[in-house]
């Protein structure tokens, strides 16, 4: 049986140089004979809206856990007010959130607040821990949450929502925020761009990184040769 899959999107499914989502996603994330859920720290529009453009079920495990949304289901966790406040004092002591003025990071995200990897991180790390929040560091923004959400918490919340065990999942993935997906799943992957912490708790370590990681990966799996080879004969 083809498994379902968990796919962290920045650093997994983008190009090199975090310069948008490779265009193979598009090829083959609809033909995967499985159900597939985002898993990343994005605010909640961002996955749903990539699984509109690829035309596959909305099944996002946003916010690194803080917002799952399953065939219809949408679940909250986290203390989104905390975070606001907590950043309201990091930017009243000199830090900056570093994404300009529409900061459409932010604009939508329902259950914690991103800061820029520019960001002051010993600041943004003593505040936050002043109010009881904890901040990853997914080297494309510092996230800071409420601790106890978790990526892994979320899709074990999408997976009893789909009626599958969560173990059935394969999770591919690229840094710290998606530990707690490959300690809940059966099968995980990192990508070789991956962070050490990702790297440690992955079963598998990738030669290739990003996309290529990722199509790797996917090659390995049950049923996954043969939705490449399918994808690539209709290339053609
Ligand atoms: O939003 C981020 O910082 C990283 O997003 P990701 O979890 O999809 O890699
Ligand atoms: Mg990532």
């Amino acid at each position: 049986m083809t498994p379902p899959l968990a796919l962290d999107i920045d650093g997994t499914l983008t190009r090199p140089h975090g310069d948008g989502v490779d265009p193979r996603v598009f090829e083959v994330l609809p033909e995967w004979d499985a159900p597939v859920v985002l898993t990343t720290g994005k605010a909640f529009p961002y996955p749903v809206s990539l699984c509109h453009f690829l035309g596959i079920p909305e099944r996002a495990v946003a916010e690194n856990g803080g917002v799952v949304l399953v065939d219809d289901q949408l679940t909250y966790t986290g203390d989104r007010e905390r975070a606001r406040s907590a950043v309201e004092e990091y930017k009243s002591r000199g830090g900056a959130l570093g994404w300009g003025a529409a900061d459409t990071v932010n604009r939508w995200r329902e259950t914690e607040v991103a800061v820029h990897v520019d960001g002051d991180e010993t600041l943004l790390r003593e505040v936050a821990a002043d109010h009881g929040l904890e901040v990853y560091d997914t080297g494309y923004a510092y996230h800071v949450k409420t601790p106890g959400v978790s990526k892994g918490d979320g899709l074990t919340t999408a997976a009893e929502v789909l009626g599958l065990d969560v173990r059935e999942f394969v999770a591919i993935g690229d840094s710290e925020n998606d530990v707690t997906t490959f300690e809940v799943v059966g099968t995980s992957y990192a990508v070789s761009n991956a962070d050490e912490r990702a790297k440690e708790s992955a079963d598998t370590v990738l030669d290739d990184a990003h996309m290529d990681g990722t199509l790797a990966a996917l090659a390995d799996l049950e049923g996954g040769q043969a939705v490449l080879d399918r994808v690539e004969s209709t290339e053609r």
